[in-house]
């Protein structure tokens, strides 16, 4: 059963050196989540965030840029520890916002694939026993024993496309659709997308794009400067939205 519970949760990220048109001591000015506290600033993602979600949640993220969404899903993923509050998340998770992490350029594309596993959380048990479908669905025959700095963009996106997506996990996290390659892949890929989707137990996806967020997304949270502005079923949360930002509508 896969869980993400968020108590209370603020992030804040510490901001080092000067504050931005420095700032005196214990100040937050209205508008700007840039908070100075006993001579230190942070800039405040968002604040005393709670949030419930379990089996069968698709939660579509959304709001203005640098609105928290993207910080909320690192927080989710353990990423980032929250600042205050408490999260507590159950079953494996895969970030399709951080594929590509761990990729060595000098290393051969095979090496890669433990290499980019690992950085996952894997073990390198279940990536050898997934390394040559792996491979297959990257389509780069004879590259794969390459060099990465051999590859073009195109050859090193199927790689790490190919990678992030091998295990099918219960919580699926996704800042925007990920998508790959030249025409054909694109539709292999798509295909593998939708199966991802479909089969995790949670999904948590963050998008400008609304046709998106109504067709895969069953509540829907709005964030504005790191704050719940809403939180329900997508046409409800998506027509507040609509009448209040009709700027940021895709
Ligand atoms: N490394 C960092 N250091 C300081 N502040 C940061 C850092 N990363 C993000 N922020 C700040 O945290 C806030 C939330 O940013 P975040 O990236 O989570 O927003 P977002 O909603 O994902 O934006 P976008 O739609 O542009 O991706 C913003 O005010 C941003 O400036």
């Amino acid at each position: 059963m896969a869980r993400i519970l968020l108590e209370n949760v603020t992030v804040a990220y510490p901001l080092l050196g000067r504050t931005p048109g420095g700032t005196p001591a214990n100040t937050r000015k209205p508008g700007s989540n840039v908070v100075t506290q006993k001579g230190r600033s942070s800039v405040v993602a968002f604040s005393d965030l709670s949030l419930d979600l379990r089996d069968g949640d698709r939660l579509g993220l959304v709001g203005r840029n640098g609105s928290g969404k993207s910080t909320l899903l690192r927080v989710m993923a353990g990423v980032y520890e929250p600042s205050l509050g408490r999260v507590s998340v159950s079953g494996n998770i895969a970030s399709l916002f951080n594929v590509g992490i761990g990729m060595q350029r000098e290393a051969t594309g095979r090496r890669n694939i433990e290499l980019m596993g690992l950085a996952a959380g894997r073990s390198l048990r279940e990536i050898r026993a997934k390394a040559d479908e792996i491979a297959d669905f990257a389509e780069l025959g004879p590259f794969i024993d390459l060099p990465v700095r051999t590859y073009s963009s195109g050859m090193a996106m199927r790689l790490k496309f190919a990678c992030g997506t091998a295990f099918t996990p219960e919580i699926l996290l996704m800042d925007e659709w990920l998508g790959a390659g030249d025409t054909e892949f694109r539709r292999k890929a798509r295909e593998r997308m939708r199966e991802l989707v479909d089969q995790a137990g949670i999904l948590v996806l963050a998008t400008h794009n609304h046709k998106l967020i109504q067709s895969e997304c069953n509540k829907v949270l709005w964030l504005n400067r790191g704050r719940v502005r809403a939180l329900g079923p997508p046409e409800e949360v998506l027509a507040k939205l609509e009448r209040r930002e009709p700027k940021l509508i895709d």
